[in-house]
């Protein structure tokens, strides 16, 4: 399975490292606007050389309880960063947002995939993605941010989940989205107990039976925690350990903080599937 984008290709026959670049402002508190730019180039640069192919922008934060930010200002903390990212670097950009305007601009300056955690529900949002051609990460999420961890509630969210993928992939392509650009995310922690959560990774590779790739994201998220005890800068390995579960059921893109030690664990996987067929 590949993916192209602008040019680019993804094999995506290998787990592929998506790292994350948080340019809120507690990310890169020190310093104004243009020295936010430099350290992300850094830390971007930092992630590629550890074996990040997709740089993974985010300019709101999605953590639950989270409060949304105004267009304008996202455009402000995004699209510069995106647009220096992909001028110096050959790496795939992602940039993480829900807002038509975010997703036009990204397109714009040369972004080559759309992350969107509200899955192109946004007024706007699904016309300006099939207007740009990007492929776009469909993300599932039960309630919003602010609100989605107070008693998340499921039938049984492994068939909810992929109800939700039919219901919008059928979406986008009655609208006009080429299918083979849509990703699928089945949206670990956005409105999920711990319980929701090992479900879905249990139950990872029933999705493949969209044929579509699969992106996941467990850095560091409160399904590690939960189980350890310790804050997000000590669950490192755990998050490995998810990681590796999931590249081992198929997975195909992995968002993480952790590059260099989630590649070098995707090395792993890579012998140990190849060496099953
Ligand atoms: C922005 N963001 C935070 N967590 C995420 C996840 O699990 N998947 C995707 N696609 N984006 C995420």
């Amino acid at each position: 399975m590949k993916l192209e984008s602008r040019g680019l290709t993804l094999d995506l026959n290998y787990p592929q490292v998506m790292g994350i670049l948080n340019v809120t402002p507690d990310s890169f508190s020190d310093g104004g606007r243009y020295r936010q730019i430099e350290n992300a180039l850094r830390h971007a640069n930092e992630m590629i050389q550890a074996g990040a192919t997709i740089i993974d922008i985010g300019g709101e934060s999605t953590r639950p309880g989270a409060d949304e930010v105004p267009t304008d200002e996202e455009l402000e903390r995004v699209i510069p960063v995106a647009e220096a990212i992909a001028k110096n670097f050959e790496v795939w950009v992602s940039v993480d947002t829900y807002k038509p305007e975010v997703m036009r601009e990204s397109h714009r300056v040369g972004v080559h995939l759309i992350n969107d955690i509200r899955a192109l529900q946004e007024p706007g949002a699904l016309e300006v993605a099939i207007e740009s051609g990007l492929p776009v990460c469909l993300m599932h999420m039960q309630g919003m941010p602010r609100t989605m961890q107070h008693e998340p509630q499921y039938t049984d969210v492994v068939s909810e989940v992929d109800d939700f993928f039919t219901e919008h992939i059928t979406r986008c392509v009655n609208a006009g989205m080429d299918r083979e650009k849509i990703l699928l995310d089945p949206g670990f922690g956005f409105g999920k107990n711990l319980r929701h959560n090992y479900q879905l990774l249990a139950h990872l590779s029933d999705f493949h039976h969209f044929n579509l790739p699969l992106l996941v994201g467990m850095s560091r998220k409160s399904m590690v925690g939960q189980l350890l005890n310790v804050p997000p800068d000590q669950r490192v390995i755990g998050s490995i350990a998810c990681a590796t579960i999931a590249a081992m059921q198929g997975a195909q893109i992995i968002r993480v903080h952790d590059v260099k030690e989630t590649a070098e664990a995707m090395r792993i996987v890579e012998a140990t599937l190849s060496a099953k067929e």
